[in-house]
């Protein structure tokens, strides 16, 4: 899988994908991370990437030209991609659609705007906008590295090959169960006995319902779709 950032500030997104899991793919060669600085795709001497709205308002909006020039350069090699635009204004990123990217694309291109916004007529050259949280954040880089990073834990391998219990859970739509590791009384605070007890079938449904606490608790608007015996487990809980 390879992905294409277009940012002002490459050193974020070259920074983070250094370390851990990504680290480990990008050297294992299952991700391939290109980051482009859209300041080389300007034509003045003062790298201009940003400039006053038309129409007035705060703030500044950064120009379509630096992302256009960037965009053809990307499709020159005719290689098939998904152009990614992360904004507040995008549709809601969730696991299933980390899991529909990583199955759907071999390359994604990740657009990250700063400022007040981006020229609207970039929207004309994406193929989706995305947001990944109903807040504001000061650049599309945070956003970008939330994709990368959520999107390559799913390839297979990059994981050592065990995807973990969260991806498992929330792919089931629950939050996930609470983890333990020693010591096992951590000033007076003991792990959970059922832990400790080697019944696997027991543990597992302690755990199942743990999730399901925690799910109802802080998530309950995602346990619309409940299988029947779930639905047994949160009724015992209720
Ligand atoms: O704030 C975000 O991106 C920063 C951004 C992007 C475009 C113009 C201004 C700011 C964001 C929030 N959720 N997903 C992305």
């Amino acid at each position: 899988m390879k992905f294409e950032v277009l940012t002002i500030f490459p050193e974020i997104i070259e920074c983070y994908i250094k370390h851990g899991v990504l680290g480990k793919a990008l050297n294992k060669g299952i991700v391939e991370v290109k980051v482009y600085n859209l300041r080389d795709f300007t034509s003045d001497k003062h790298k201009k990437v940003d400039d006053y709205p038309y129409g007035g308002g705060a703030g500044m909006v950064m120009q379509i030209e630096p992302f256009y020039n960037a965009i053809m350069h990307l499709k020159a090699d005719e290689k098939p991609r998904k152009l990614v635009l992360l904004s507040p204004q995008g549709r809601k990123f969730t696991q299933k659609l980390a899991q529909k990217f990583m199955e759907e694309s071999k390359a994604m291109v990740l657009i990250c705007g700063r400022y007040e916004g981006i020229d609207e007529r970039v929207k004309a050259f994406v193929d989706e906008e995305v947001s990944i949280g109903d807040y504001v954040l000061s650049g599309g880089e945070l956003a970008a590295l939330v994709i990368i990073d959520s999107v390559v834990r799913l390839i297979p391998g990059a994981l050592g090959d065990e995807l973990s219990a969260v991806e498992d859970s929330f792919m089931k739509g629950f939050l996930d169960y609470p983890h333990y590791t020693r010591p096992e009384d951590f000033k007076g605070m003991k792990v959970p006995e059922v832990l400790l007890s080697g019944d696997h079938k027991k543990i597992a449904l302690w755990r199942k319902r743990q999730a399901l606490k925690n799910t109802l608790k802080n998530r309950p608007d995602l346990l619309k779709n409940l299988s029947p015996e779930d639905m047994r487990i949160l009724k015992e809980l209720c």
